[in-house]
């Protein structure tokens, strides 16, 4: 390995089902080194991780770098959404963290957009009508339910606070990351005390808004990462926002991202307020903002399929006039918690591989649905699409978006784009740039592009018409949840 020839900085996502830590060379963006470690999430009616879990794999991801974490200048964590940490007064988590994906809060949900006066004034005060996912309705939920657990918390934190606090001994988070707990008012970019009076949530437990650019910290004493005392933090953000900045996006280019979540999103200069739900008017880590969809179910539910068939997940097979609506998880975009998976169309003469794409279909759809309105109106609709996330490796994935979309697409070579647009936030912390010039200047987004191809209207259609024929069942409880 040749010598690096800038100061080293370290970017790390803590996503749903591991984190990866990379070693980047400041000056050029090479992967000087990298690790990865899984954390376990419950099954079952619920989605929970201890926090601790992250810490550990962090260190662990940390030790495959070997030497090079040692001397790094900055470092950035990156993490899932909205998750819920309760903490203890010695900082020792009160339970469990409850995930994004974790869809028992649904009935706090529904109640909290009514009785805060509905939805447009959730998306005009918050920038987004809560969903399932998002903290303030797990916090509403836990109160509910573990009212003890909510009477030993004294703070509150999201899932890269967590690690960041750990690291730099300080409660401290970001507007990316706030924007997405519901009691962060976008409006004003502060904590909303009303909201949080509504929800019995007193703002002291919560952590300092650190500003784009600003530093959260230095790494404290007395920690086990392989870091120097002093090393500079920055503020760190949610996922999305991190792989935002680690692809340097502009505004209008539009993002998707393939992962436990499927997310579709692009940066605005505009404050979004969508009061139908579909778009999460999110703020980005740099002073803008983020408008973006998520569903819950993407790379987990098609392997769950691939896994049900024996098939293995490439191995598709074109021609399905069969309709898999493929909500394992319950699913928010569209916004249906309690559904189920549900078949369609199935005949004698179906195949393992069509019944294989057509979940493949069934998960690029919902993204797809909601693509055109998280972009500005003015944005350039012949723009490639981004396709990032575990599942962009996929040829099925790639083919799939491509001939559903209709529009171009393009895949970076770069591998972990949350971790990179981490590193590149830590860089800019050092050298004073803004971190998505830094990310441009490393030429993170570069990648093959994928041409258009004509878009199979047929398939949106149909899928289209069996949802919205199967609208009551889907609305339905199972006994799962
Ligand atoms: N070569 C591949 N083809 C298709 N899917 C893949 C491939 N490699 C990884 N994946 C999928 O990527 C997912 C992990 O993606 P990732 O973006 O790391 O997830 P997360 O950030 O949510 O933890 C796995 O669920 C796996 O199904
Ligand atoms: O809830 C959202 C976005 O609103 C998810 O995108 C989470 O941020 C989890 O991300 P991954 O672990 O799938 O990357």
């Amino acid at each position: 390995m040749s010598a690096a020839e800038g100061p080293l900085v370290v970017g790390v996502d803590s996503s749903t089902q591991s984190t990866k830590a990379l070693v980047v060379d400041a000056s050029t963006g090479r992967v000087v080194a990298s690790g990865q470690a899984p954390h376990t999430v419950s099954s079952g009616a619920g989605r929970e991780t201890d926090p601790r879990q992250w810490w550990d794999a962090l260190r662990e991801a940390l030790r495959q770098c070997g030497d090079a974490a040692h001397e790094a200048a900055a470092v950035s964590v990156g993490g899932q959404q909205h998750g819920l940490v309760t903490l203890d007064g010695h900082g020792e988590p009160v339970r469990p963290a409850l995930l994004w994906n974790d869809v028992r809060s649904a009935p706090q949900a529904r109640r909290l957009t009514e009785e805060l006066g509905g939805a447009k004034f959730w998306a005009d005060r918050t920038g987004s009508v809560p969903a399932v996912s998002f903290t303030i309705t797990k916090w509403a939920w836990l109160a509910e339910h573990e009212p003890e657990a909510v009477r030993a918390t004294k703070a509150v934190r999201l899932p890269h606070d967590y690690l960041t606090e750990r690291l730099t001994g300080q409660g401290t988070t970001d507007r990316g990351d706030a924007s997405g707990t519901g009691w962060w008012a976008s409006g004003t970019e502060g904590y909303d005390e009303e909201i949080l009076a509504h929800v019995g949530l007193d703002p002291a437990l919560l952590p300092r808004v650190v500003r784009p650019g600003e530093v959260a910290g230095t790494v404290r004493d007395g920690h086990d990462l392989p870091f120097s005392r002093g090393t500079l933090v920055a503020p760190g953000t949610g996922d999305n926002a991190a792989a935002a900045l680690g692809l340097g996006v502009r505004p209008g280019v539009p993002v998707m991202s393939l992962g436990t979540s499927g997310t579709v999103y692009a940066v605005s200069r505009h404050r979004p307020a969508d009061p139908t739900g579909t778009v999460a008017g999110f703020a980005d880590a740099h002073g803008d903002w983020l408008p973006l969809a998520c569903t819950l179910n993407c790379t987990l539910a098609v392997d769950r399929v691939a896994a049900l068939l024996g098939l293995d997940r490439e191995a598709v097979e074109p021609g399905t006039a069969v309709t898999l609506l493929p909500y394992l998880d319950g699913e928010r975009t569209p916004n249906l918690p309690n559904a189920s998976g549900l078949l369609h169309g199935l005949r004698h003469d179906t195949t393992g591989g069509q019944l294989l794409q057509a979940a493949y279909d069934g998960a690029v759809h919902s993204l797809l649905g909601a693509l055109d309105l998280v972009l500005d109106e003015d944005a350039d609709r012949s723009e490639p699409l981004l396709l990032i996330g575990g599942g962009a490796r996929g040829t099925a994935w790639q083919q799939t978006v491509r001939r559903l979309s209709g529009r171009p697409v393009q895949v970076p070579e770069a591998k972990e784009l949350v971790a990179l647009g981490a590193a590149a936030q830590a860089a800019g912390l050092l050298t004073g740039e803004d971190p998505a010039a830094v990310a441009r200047r490393w030429d993170t987004a570069a990648g093959p592009v994928l041409d258009a191809v004509e878009r199979d209207e047929e398939t949106l259609a149909r899928i289209a018409g069996v949802l919205s024929d199967a609208a009551p069942l889907l609305e339905r409880p199972t006994n799962t949840h």
